[in-house]
């Protein structure tokens, strides 16, 4: 299998990382302009870099990642016209649909995804949307690659948005959170290497025992919260200050529905 990815930025690193988890980087081919980083992390992952898309067109692959800058998504894909039509182009880009994606390369099969950043340990959420005329073989090469990162999430267009809004900005909501949790274990003495290992363990526990039971985060709150205890005094703190309506609206606006 030989995988392109167009952009090695946040996301096209992360994608790469994980890929290099896998597979062997002599079969990652790599687009993006010339990038005193982009050649760091060459040498660091060991892909193949191209500077200029003519060359990198021309690979055989079977799947082009693109993960470069969302504005600019249809115009470099543009660049790849000429590719192989069997090559199933596959967009991380947020907010662009299927159907703008086509306008730049009408005779390839198309794949819309937003994925997140755990993907860089191959733990990552891909919510996934395949083009509706796509044949069963692009489908599989598409899962293929996709699933060597994480859980693949098929998701219909419309539903695309707020899943990979809850995905793939999520993580950076729960970043601030772990950041807020170690700042106040650090006022209440906690030192902050191990405030983060403790935060870090907590909150992949608590995920994998959401996605482990099939329990809902109510139930799961409910267990943790004993009677006359401390934590029911933290949820109500939490309460007070608009926690849970601070985390809807965070989902709405990047949503762009506020
Ligand atoms: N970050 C995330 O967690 C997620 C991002 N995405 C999507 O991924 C895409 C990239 O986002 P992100 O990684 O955060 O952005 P970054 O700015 O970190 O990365 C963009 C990369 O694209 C490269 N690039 C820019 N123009 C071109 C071009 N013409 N040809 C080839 N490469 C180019 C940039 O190179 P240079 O630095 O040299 O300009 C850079 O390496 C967006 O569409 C975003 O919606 C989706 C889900 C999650
Ligand atoms: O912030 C962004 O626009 C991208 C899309 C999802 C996560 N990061």
């Amino acid at each position: 299998m030989k995988i392109g990815v167009l952009g090695a930025g946040n996301m096209g690193g992360a994608i790469l990382q994980g890929l290099v988890n896998k597979v062997d980087p002599s079969s990652l081919f790599v687009l993006n302009p010339v990038n005193p980083r982009v050649s760091e992390l060459q040498k660091k992952l060991g892909f193949q870099l191209f500077n200029e898309p003519t060359a990198f067109k021309s690979q055989q692959l079977d799947v082009v990642i693109a993960t470069v800058p969302a504005p600019v998504t249809v115009t470099v894909l543009k660049q790849l016209n000429g590719i192989n039509p069997e090559t199933v182009i596959i967009s991380a880009a947020g907010g662009i649909r299927i159907k703008e994606v086509k306008t730049a390369l009408p005779n390839n099969p198309v794949v819309a995804i937003i994925p997140n950043t755990p993907v860089a340990i191959n733990q990552g959420t891909i919510a996934t949307t395949f083009e509706q005329q796509i044949n069963e073989q692009s489908k599989q090469t598409a899962n293929q690659v996709l699933s060597l990162l994480g859980d693949v999430i098929i998701a219909s267009e419309p539903k695309l948005g707020i899943m990979g809004t809850v995905g793939g900005c999520g993580p950076a909501f729960v970043d601030v959170f772990m950041d807020a949790m170690a700042d106040a274990a650090v006022e209440e003495g906690l030192d902050r290497k191990t405030a983060y290992q403790v935060i870090a363990s907590m909150v992949a526990g608590s995920g994998k025992l959401a996605f482990n039971t099939g329990k809902t985060p109510a139930d799961l709150k409910d267990q943790v919260t004993s009677p006359g205890g401390t934590t029911i005094k933290g949820v109500t703190e939490l309460e007070a200050n608009g926690f849970r309506n601070a985390i809807i609206k965070a989902i709405k606006s990047s949503n762009g529905s506020m």
